[in-house]
């Protein structure tokens, strides 16, 4: 078993007194990719949220443990170094450019008011260059097609060079190249020892991770390598017997069932 990078331990959330996630646990190793999937409304993102420190405090029962510590035992900076997040329609940095955006990720490498080092403008390029955004580094991300943008957002969670990379549907209007493109940028983070956790719903990518955590009404109902069987039939009964797994090329994927 791999060093348990990060972990949620009997996590909890409600909304206006609704329960969303109930009792979850789940432990996350280093250099492993997970993929997170289940139906519309399981509670993935909330529970990547809850991973992210992204709760309000009240609403949130159980602990996530980051390297072995409570994540609110954790000063904020050092924090935002172990972890990196890419959420979903984030659109707070839609003025700045593609460029500064990138540079954000690299804020919790610098001291207050300092300028970027030269190591952080070479990190941000070479980001920027592996998620092919280079390109259009001097345009404003309000400019950029959805696509484009999404590959900006993933350059700057890439900035940060944390021990742990959480992505909420990473894969959102990237096509098929870059859908390619971004498995093997996490397959190299992966090798480093960094520890990926991403919400997917493109079920054949998801299925090219080490492990997958399928949850159903804000339950982690199975947790498992992706090539297991048990798994492949875990995610046929999530998904309603609606898809099969099938392998292709000593791949595994998810196909519609028509019949
Ligand atoms: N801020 C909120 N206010 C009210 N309900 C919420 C809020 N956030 C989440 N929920 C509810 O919690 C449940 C889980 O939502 P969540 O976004 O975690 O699901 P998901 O598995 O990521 O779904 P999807 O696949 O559709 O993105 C849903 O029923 C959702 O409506």
């Amino acid at each position: 078993m791999p060093k348990i990078a990060i972990a949620a331990e009997n996590i909890g959330a409600q909304v206006h007194h609704k329960p969303i996630l109930h009792d979850v646990t789940a432990r996350f190793g280093a250099g492993r990719w997970t993929s997170i999937v289940g139906p519309n409304g399981a509670g993935k993102s909330s529970l990547l949220k809850a991973l992210c420190g992204l709760w309000p405090a009240q609403a949130l029962q159980g602990e996530v443990q980051l390297l072995g510590k409570p994540l609110q035992r954790w000063p904020r900076q050092e924090r935002a170094r172990a972890l990196s997040w890419l959420g979903q329609n984030e659109t707070a940095t839609d003025e700045l450019t593609s460029y500064d955006v990138a540079m954000l990720g690299r804020l919790p490498h610098q001291t207050w008011l300092a300028s970027p080092s030269d190591e952080d403008h070479a990190v941000v390029r070479q980001c920027l260059q592996a998620t092919q955004a280079w390109d259009w580094r001097h345009r404003p991300l309000a400019e950029l097609s959805g696509g484009e943008r999404q590959r900006v957002l993933l350059a700057r969670a890439l900035a940060v060079q944390a021990r742990v990379a959480l992505m909420d549907e990473p894969l959102a209007n990237l096509d098929p190249p870059h859908q390619t493109d971004w498995m093997l940028i996490v397959r190299q983070l992966v090798a480093q020892g960094t520890c990926v956790v991403s919400v997917l719903h493109e079920l054949s990518v998801a299925l090219q991770a080490d492990d997958m955590l399928i949850m159903q009404a804000g339950r982690a109902v199975h947790h498992g390598a992706c090539g297991d069987p048990v798994t492949h039939a875990a995610l046929e009964a999530v998904f309603e017997h609606r898809i099969r797994v099938r392998e292709l090329d000593g791949h595994w994927l998810a196909m519609p069932r028509l019949d």
